[in-house]
């Protein structure tokens, strides 16, 4: 195990009823809020009227930016800023998704700052300050609600990056699973396959000595196994949809689960490049892209992908050789996401292999991506082409 500091300062209220205090907790931070939400949902569930109701008895004035757009738009983020600066906001209420919690981020980041909020994406500036946010979340996948990431779309240059800050963190995140009860079944699938991916690229690791972060990950990958049939087959499964919620959000946490375990990332970063130019979903690009992953690199570590197929899949070991139980816990991977409905090629999305070289090329736009395999634009292009 590496050395480590491990600080997570967001405040969580977990359960059912627990978005009815958001009015008392806003008013501990701001005065003057800019409301973020996303085009349809919390307005047709009345999320929207209770929170701004909540809000209005708790003296708070508000002001609003709708229509965050799955994979939030730098456009958009520039449009809060704007609100902020001329309206004196001094706290951002995030209701929604990993989208409208990284916009009210990017925002919060965006509004102290003289430059343009795009340079804390590209490693131009860093990021010193941030008005404070809160969130009420409503859908189980990114663990945005409990970290200090934020990731958001240039569409213009067909760029999507990510900043992470310790200064972005909630004040205090609000996870009601009864929120998500009207989450429909193609994003419960892209959330769930997101939650297990964030799992993947910590628990894929060369550090040696980690058996309590290993465990954690482990454990978190067969609470969504466990559970993701269940919210499918019964939206109202107040369990499954509860245990879903809390695994997204200890799932990235700030990497509460491998802290001292050098992390991998690189099916995220390659993931990102098909997004910024297809605009899919980022749990369904992933589950296109992960299972190739682990076919790709899986030999540079066996014995953890022996762990992973014995322990979490439960793949029997009996006169099998290393590889061969390796290869079964990926297909069992491929197997559940295609069983619970994601989809498994690019082509799935009408992508071909026209663009293969330009996202390959910009995965690795800053050098070689990934730790349990470092990956150079070759190896990038192959696990696209894996993909395709
Ligand atoms: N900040 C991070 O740590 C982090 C980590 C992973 C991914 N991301 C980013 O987060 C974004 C994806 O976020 P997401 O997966 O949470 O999805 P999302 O926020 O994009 O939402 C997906 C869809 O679900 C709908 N929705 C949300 N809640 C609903 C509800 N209760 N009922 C009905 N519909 C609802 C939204 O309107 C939207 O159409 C991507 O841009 C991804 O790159 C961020």
């Amino acid at each position: 195990m590496n050395s480590f500091q491990f600080v997570n300062p967001t405040h969580i209220v977990f359960g059912e009823g627990t978005a009815n205090q958001v009015g008392q907790l806003t008013a501990k931070h701001g005065k003057t809020v800019l409301l973020v939400y996303g085009s349809g949902s919390v307005k047709k569930t009345g999320l929207y009227d209770k929170t701004v109701s909540l809000l209005q008895d708790a003296g708070v004035t508000v002001h609003e930016l709708p229509n965050i757009e799955p994979n939030p738009r730098l456009s958009t983020v520039n449009k809060g800023i704007a609100i902020c600066r001329e309206q004196s906001v001094d706290f951002i209420l995030a209701v929604g998704g990993g989208s409208v919690i990284d916009a009210a981020k990017a925002i919060a980041a965006g509004v102290p700052y003289d430059g343009d909020v795009w340079d804390f994406f590209t490693g131009k500036a860093v990021i010193e300050k941030a008005l404070p946010i809160g969130t009420i979340l409503t859908l189980a996948a990114t663990g945005s609600e409990m970290n200090g990431s934020s990731v958001v779309t240039n569409w213009e240059e067909n760029l999507k990056r990510a900043f992470g800050s310790s200064h972005t963190y909630p004040k205090f995140s609000i996870l009601d699973p009864t929120l998500t009860y009207t989450v429909p079944r193609n994003h419960t699938v892209n959330g769930a396959v997101d939650i297990m991916s964030h799992v993947f690229e910590q628990y894929f690791s060369l550090t040696e000595n980690t058996p309590l972060q290993e465990r954690f990950c482990e454990s978190i990958l067969q609470t969504v196994i466990e559970n993701v049939e269940l919210a499918l087959e019964n939206p109202e499964h107040a369990a499954a949809r509860a245990n879903l919620m809390w695994s997204g959000t200890m799932a990235l946490n700030g990497g509460m689960i491998s802290v001292g375990m050098a992390n991998d990332w690189a099916s995220h970063g390659i993931e990102h490049e098909v997004s910024a130019i297809y605009d899919i979903p980022h749990g369904a690009g992933l589950a296109v892209i992960f299972p190739n992953w682990m076919k790709y690199v899986h030999e540079e570590r066996i014995d953890r992908f022996v762990q992973y197929a014995t322990r979490v899949w439960g793949v029997n070991p009996a006169g099998k050789s290393d590889q061969e139980i390796a290869l079964e816990g990926i297909q069992a991977t491929r197997d559940f996401f295609t069983r619970i409905g994601a989809e498994s090629r690019l082509a799935d999305f009408e992508i071909g292999s026209e663009k293969l070289d330009r996202m390959a090329e910009e995965a690795v736009r800053y050098g070689a991506i990934g730790s349990f395999k470092r990956l150079e634009k070759q190896d990038v292009k192959a696990i696209l082409e894996l993909s395709l």
